[in-house]
């Protein structure tokens, strides 16, 4: 990343420094010490360390520091503690590019904030505006927001406004900057005050000035945790080069080697999960399809089941590849590259965290080496390639291939019914997956053998 201007750098190698601190020496009061200690949270993360000081002396802060490093703690507990210092209605605003992120950040913000009686309100899209007009109305003093969303409630819910605010963090800043995002932050920005703390979050950060301009930070200091864009320690990374149409046949075979373990398929498109989804559970694996085009109670529906353990394998668009912190996923699978090389560092980044340990593996197809090779020189470092043994990976060719039978019949089915589809036309493109209830997708994860043998459960 290249400097910002007017930035104060402070710049940390992770072990720097080996001396314990507690939350309170960093400057937090007593109260939030004793509600990190009940999330078992015994001392300050190094994000957390460099940061919440700042932060407390009343710096804007650019936070960066690898995934699952524990940022969300790094800008909620000073923004508690201000709050605390002055308690007031609608006093901190955080953004998040996607809704799931949203009720994480807020479920940890109710956490850490429970015994002096934080009030959130969750404010993202797919969710009926009225029951949260009637949040709004009750003034809570944190809101959590998609910026879409948000929007729409400062241009139509009477009596809403943020002109008070005196917190604004942007999670996942580098995305919400982008110009996906562009109209609606400048929208948001232009209905705050000027006077405010602002911080911005990311493992990764967009080098344009002007867009870090324009979340108009004041003489920010930015935090960085080691120097390259990393990766954490405890991550395996491989690659596996492979043909385009041998794709399904290696997950699956991958799957089988994970079996017991939680695994995050990431695919490019949301019709892509649906028919991975499909093709997984036609051979017995208990898969579950989250992306974008899934009504918004289906797209949590599917991150509980997950969650839960109820299924093992999460597939994925890269709407679940930022910021979603669940700590049994042990194995992420790149079924399709990213074609940002940045979401790959968020992608991988769904395993390993808070020094546990995991595995990630990309397929790298005749049509991927650029985009691989963008990533690799993204990491600064070449990544091993994952060992496999062909001939296990070939026998499972013929059940694989009946299984793409099934699940090409089973996605027609589904298209018929209006409840997804790759093909345009007739009925309205949802890409839901009607059948995530059924007895099909239910069963315990699965090995898969090779045709002429069952499936049997492990
Ligand atoms: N001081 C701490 N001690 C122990 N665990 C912590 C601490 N702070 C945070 N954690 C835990 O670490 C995990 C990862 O934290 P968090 O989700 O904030 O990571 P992140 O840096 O925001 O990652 P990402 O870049 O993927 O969004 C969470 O489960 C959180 O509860």
């Amino acid at each position: 990343m290249e400097p910002e201007s007017h930035c104060d750098v402070v710049e940390v190698a992770e072990t720097s420094n080996g001396t314990k601190m507690t939350f309170v020496e960093l400057g937090l009061r007593a109260e939030l010490e004793e509600a990190c200690s009940l999330l078992k949270w015994t001392e300050p993360t190094p994000i957390q360390r460099e940061a919440i000081p700042l932060a407390l002396q009343g710096r804007d802060v650019i936070g960066l520091a690898e995934t699952g490093s524990g940022k969300t703690g790094a800008f909620t507990l000073p923004m508690l503690n201000s709050l605390l210092a002055h308690p007031q209605r609608l006093f901190g605003l955080i953004l998040t590019p996607t809704r799931e992120l949203a009720f994480q950040i807020s479920e940890q913000i109710e956490a850490l904030g429970s015994s002096i009686g934080v009030k959130c309100a969750v404010i993202v899209g797919g969710i009926d505006m009225m029951s949260q007009s009637l949040m709004l109305a009750k003034k809570p003093h944190i809101v959590i927001a998609t910026p879409g969303r948000l929007v729409d409630h400062l241009e139509n819910t009477k009596g809403f406004n943020l002109k008070s605010l005196k917190y604004l963090v942007m999670d996942e800043a580098d995305r919400i900057l982008n110009m996906d995002f562009e109209q609606e932050v400048d929208k948001i920005l232009k209905s705050i005050p000027r006077e405010r703390r602002t911080l911005l979050f990311s493992a990764t950060m967009t080098s344009k000035v002007q867009k870090l301009q324009r979340a108009s930070l004041v003489n920010p200091v930015r935090v960085q945790i080691s120097s390259k864009y990393q990766t954490v320690d405890k991550l395996l990374q491989y690659y596996v080069f492979i043909p385009l149409k041998m794709k399904d046949v290696y997950l699956v075979h991958l799957l089988n080697e994970a079996a017991g373990h939680s695994v995050m398929v990431f695919c490019s498109t949301c019709s892509g999960t649906l028919r991975t989804s499909l093709l997984l559970r036609a051979l017995g694996i208990s898969a579950v399809p989250l992306h974008g085009q899934m009504t918004q109670n289906k797209r949590l529906a599917a991150l509980n089941k997950f969650k839960a353990r109820n299924r093992g394998v999460l597939l994925a668009t890269d709407v679940a590849s930022r910021g979603l912190d669940i700590p049994h996923v042990d194995w992420v699978i790149n079924y399709d590259i990213p074609t940002h090389s940045k979401d790959y560092i968020h992608r991988v980044g769904r395993t390993a965290r808070a020094g546990r340990s995991g595995k990630a593996i990309s397929f790298v197809t005749q049509y991927d080496v650029e985009l691989y090779q963008r990533i690799e020189h993204l990491l600064g470092k070449k990544l091993p390639l994952y060992g496999l043994e062909e001939s296990d990976v070939m026998s499972l060719q013929e059940r694989v291939a009946e299984a793409q039978r099934v699940a090409k019949m089973d996605l027609r089915e589904l298209e018929d019914k209006g409840q997804g589809g790759v093909r345009g036309g007739r009925k309205k493109k949802t890409f839901d997956d009607g059948n995530d209830d059924t007895e099909m997708s239910s069963g315990v994860r699965k090995r898969v053998r090779n045709s002429g043998s069952n499936g049997r459960k492990r």
